[in-house]
Parts: C-alpha cells; structure tokens; sequence
C-alpha cells in the first residue's frame, strides 16, 4: 500500500481581476514506505499549494489525498504524518522544549516517551543547550531546525516538509539530509519540496519536478543520473613519443607518459578495443555526465 496517494489534486486562485490562477492542474501521485520523494519546481510553481492541499490546509478544487489508503480529511490520517510548513513560526514566547511538549501533547503521547524523545531530538538537533529561551531570539536557522523537530516528535510515518534546508547553513543542511535518510532507514516515507537539485540527488529515490502547476517530469534519482551519460573521460599511460590517438579520438591533455581522452558514449567501444589491441594501460575512466541540476533546467526551459 501507498504511503501518500494524491489524486487528481487540483487548486485554482482567484487572481487579480477575477482571473484564475491554475496553481494546480490534476496531480497524481503515489510515494511508497520507505522511500523519499523530492518535489522539485521553481519558484510560483505550485509546490506549497501542493503541499497544503495535501494537509488539508487548503481546500481543493477537486481531487483527492489518502495517507496508508486512509483519506486525509480523517484524523486518524493526519496522526500519521509530521508536517513542517513553509516558514514555520511557533509560538515566540515558549522555549523549543516547551513547545514540543505541547506538540506531543496534541499527539496524545505519553509523558515519560514525549521526556525521552524531545531530549533526543533536541540533541539531535543541536537545540538542547538553548531549549529554555524563547524562540523569539532563536535565528533563523534554529527556527526551521524547531519546525524539523516538532514533525519527528511523535514519531509519524510520513514526513511532508517544505523546503526543510531552506535557511540553514551547510552545516544544517548535512544534518537534515542526514536526518532523512535515517528516517528513509527506517522505513518511513518522506516528501519534501525545493527547488534545490543537490538535496535531492543527494538523499531522493524519485523525484517530481512541477512547472506551473503540472507535473512535468517523474522518475528515479538513479534513471535520471543514468539517461544523463554524455561520454567518458580516460586517462591512459602511453609513451611521450606516441602520437596517441585511437579510434580518431585525440587526447584533450598530455602530460608526460599520460593522456587524457574525452570520448562520446557512441564511441567508447571502439576506442577501448583500440587502446587494447596497442596495449596500452588504462589508468581511469571517469563518466561524464548531466546532473540533476541540467536535467532540472533542460525541463523547466522545455516546459516554458
Ligand atoms: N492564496 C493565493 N491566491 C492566489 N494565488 C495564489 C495563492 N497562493 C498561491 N498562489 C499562486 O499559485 C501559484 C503557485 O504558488 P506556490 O506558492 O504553490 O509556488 P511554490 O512552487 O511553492 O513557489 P516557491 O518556491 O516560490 O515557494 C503561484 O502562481 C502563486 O502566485
């Protein structure tokens, strides 16, 4: 069973005018146990809506969302999910421990489980030295790293987090992508926005990438890494007196008894095969490839 099943979701805005703003055109897509899902799209895209449609924060225009087959306007839906908005903002004048003893209460966690964990969490998340201070003095990085910890508090299933790296220092950054792929570890679900490709190359399976509304491209981090091949880079040992050039291909550098090759995938058989009949030794064979950052720009320019 799905952990997130969306729905023909769609959203339309009453913009300027009495215009409409299609800000979501019938979204439809599943997220399975255990794996993590990137949402990738520019800015004005429709990520957020997406994600408040998904937490009943907005109502749809149509269309539908589900959690472990169970419909999200149920709240026994909504207790298996941790949410963290867009820019979260808590209630100022408690400390974080403060307030996530309130969130797990909302939870109906008990007391001495809710003790442990918000101590954990608060650890974790290097907020423990400053859990008593208000969070109106927190910063802007510790603000998003409370709004991390509140949707780990009970312990959900599902993660639904928008931009949860935005606003924090590499630091930060490592340490959510971390946080992540422990939750993917164990097994739970998580959704999450940017419009950052190296969060989501580093830590997604899939990604889904919105352009205005639509979802314009879906598949595995790893299919889209592949498909991106453009050729190879070999390195290879042959004699300073050797001209070097196999297969018509002509090194890019020399350097003493090496050369280095830039050879198109559509080449590279018959280039390696030349290399062995001269017996030449190969030192390394780099791929080159399109990252995830080209393949995001390639669609969004395509889908414009
Ligand atoms: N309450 C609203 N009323 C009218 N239009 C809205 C409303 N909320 C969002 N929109 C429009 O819907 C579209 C999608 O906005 P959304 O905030 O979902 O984008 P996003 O992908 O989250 O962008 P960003 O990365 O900048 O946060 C935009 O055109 C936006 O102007």
């Amino acid at each position: 069973m799905n952990a997130i099943e969306i729905k023909g979701l769609c959203k339309q805005f009453r913009g300027k005018r009495m215009t409409r703003v299609d800000a979501l055109k019938n979204l439809d897509l599943q997220v399975a146990a255990g794996e993590v899902f990137g949402f990738l799209g520019p800015n004005g895209a429709g990520k957020s809506t997406t994600i408040k449609l998904v937490m009943g924060l907005l109502r749809p225009s149509s269309g539908r969302t589900s959690i472990y087959g169970v419909d999200f306007a149920q709240a026994m839906a909504r207790r298996r999910v941790g949410y963290l908005p867009e820019n979260p903002a808590f209630y100022d004048y408690l400390g974080a421990e403060e307030y996530l003893a309130f969130v797990g209460s909302q939870f109906g966690m008990d007391r001495s489980l809710l003790k442990e964990r918000s101590e954990e969490i608060l650890k974790r998340l290097e907020l423990w030295d400053a859990r008593k201070r208000p969070m109106r003095g927190y910063s802007k990085g510790m603000v998003q790293r409370v709004g991390l910890a509140q949707t780990l508090v009970h312990d959900p299933d599902v993660y639904i987090l928008d931009e949860p790296m935005s606003g924090l220092d590499p630091i930060g950054r490592a340490l959510v992508k971390e946080i992540i792929l422990e939750l993917k570890q164990r097994g739970r679900c998580v959704f999450f926005s940017t419009h950052i490709t190296d969060d989501v190359e580093k830590v997604c399976d899939r990604v889904g990438v919105i352009v205005k509304g639509s979802l314009v491209a879906l598949d595995s981090v790893e299919n889209i890494l592949r498909s991106g091949v453009e050729g190879y880079q070999v390195h290879l040992r042959i004699p300073e007196t050797e001209s070097g050039v196999f297969a018509g291909v002509e090194a890019v550098r020399r350097g003493g008894s090496t050369a280095e090759f830039y050879v198109p995938c559509d080449g590279f058989n018959g280039f390696m095969g030349e290399v062995n009949r001269a017996g030449r030794e190969v030192l390394l064979v780099e791929t080159r490839r399109k990252d995830l950052e080209d393949f995001f720009l390639s669609i969004v320019n395509d889908s414009n």
